[in-house]
């Protein structure tokens, strides 16, 4: 039998950390060997044997866990929020210092929502306006999510790539917040709501119809696929993929 891989998880205490163990250790070609929470010194991973690690752990504690990884040779899938644009080229330069060492960065690792975007995206450029809301549960301390940020840029590059500006807009007079954040252009619009989990909708207006492309995670083992594959996935793509669709050929 194959050596199975040897996986360890970052955040292990977490909403998302906790189902990814579970997810790991029911995988017949993975090996648990190594589940950190805040607190646990991160060389843990490398005397563990870990080759692979999984971070779902907090904005603030990402991009030193990530950099960690890649620094001692291990290939990475990355679930947490915050990676910026300069946060990406910092991790990019250090890729090309450690080459053969995979990155993942997955806004969103459920199939569906993967696909949402990518169908937003594409659309977005057929139709006059767009706009972005997410909602979430009340615990998520950051706003508006990865997904949608993700979410808003790909449509941005689409839309501009078709000649196409920013959605019309006449507000003149506003309360602070009231037409959401603006990413790339692109209002986005977030609600937190006690039993909500994850979800998006994608609202695409033109002369008398819209389109609306909605996206739900009920439950958080909506991700655990996604989790795996990208671990299947990471170290045959040495450097920095963002987006799960880029492992998955989507035809769009
Ligand atoms: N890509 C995707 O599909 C998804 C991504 N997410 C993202 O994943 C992240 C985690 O979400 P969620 O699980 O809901 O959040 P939680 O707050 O439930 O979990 C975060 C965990 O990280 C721990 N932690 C904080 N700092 C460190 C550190 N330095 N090392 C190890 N562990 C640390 C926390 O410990 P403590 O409990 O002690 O504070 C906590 O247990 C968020 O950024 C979220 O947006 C969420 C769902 C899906
Ligand atoms: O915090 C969450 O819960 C989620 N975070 C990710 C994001 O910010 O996009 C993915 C999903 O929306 C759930």
């Amino acid at each position: 039998m194959a050596e199975r891989l040897p996986v360890a998880v970052l955040g292990a205490n977490g909403r998302m950390g906790s189902e990814a163990v579970k997810a790991v250790e029911a995988a017949p070609d993975m090996e648990l060997v190594a589940a950190l929470g805040r607190g646990d010194a991160l060389e843990a991973i490398v005397d563990a044997g870990a080759r692979y690690v999984v971070d779902l752990t907090v904005p603030d504690a990402t991009e030193r866990n990530v950099r960690f990884a890649v620094e001692h040779g291990l290939h990475v899938v990355v679930g947490t929020t915050g990676w910026t644009g300069e946060r990406l080229e910092g991790l990019r330069a250090l890729l090309d210092e450690h080459p053969g060492v995979g990155v993942l960065i997955a806004p969103n690792f459920a199939l569906g929502s993967v696909l949402a975007t990518a169908f937003a995206a594409k659309a977005s450029r057929y139709f006059e306006s767009v706009e972005i809301v997410e909602l979430h549960h009340p615990e998520k301390v950051d706003a508006p999510s990865g997904t949608a940020v993700r979410t808003a840029q790909l449509i941005a590059a689409n839309r501009a790539e078709a000649g196409l500006g920013a959605s019309p807009d006449a507000t003149e007079k506003q309360l602070d917040g009231a037409r959401g954040a603006d990413v790339d252009g692109v209002r986005v619009h977030a609600v937190r709501l006690r039993g909500l989990v994850a979800h998006q909708e994608v609202l695409l207006g033109g002369p008398g119809e819209q389109l609306t492309i909605r996206h739900d995670s009920f439950d958080r083992a909506s991700f655990m696929p996604g989790v795996i594959l990208g671990l299947r996935a990471v170290g045959e793509h040495p450097g920095l993929t963002v987006g799960l669709d880029g492992y998955l050929d989507l035809g769009l």
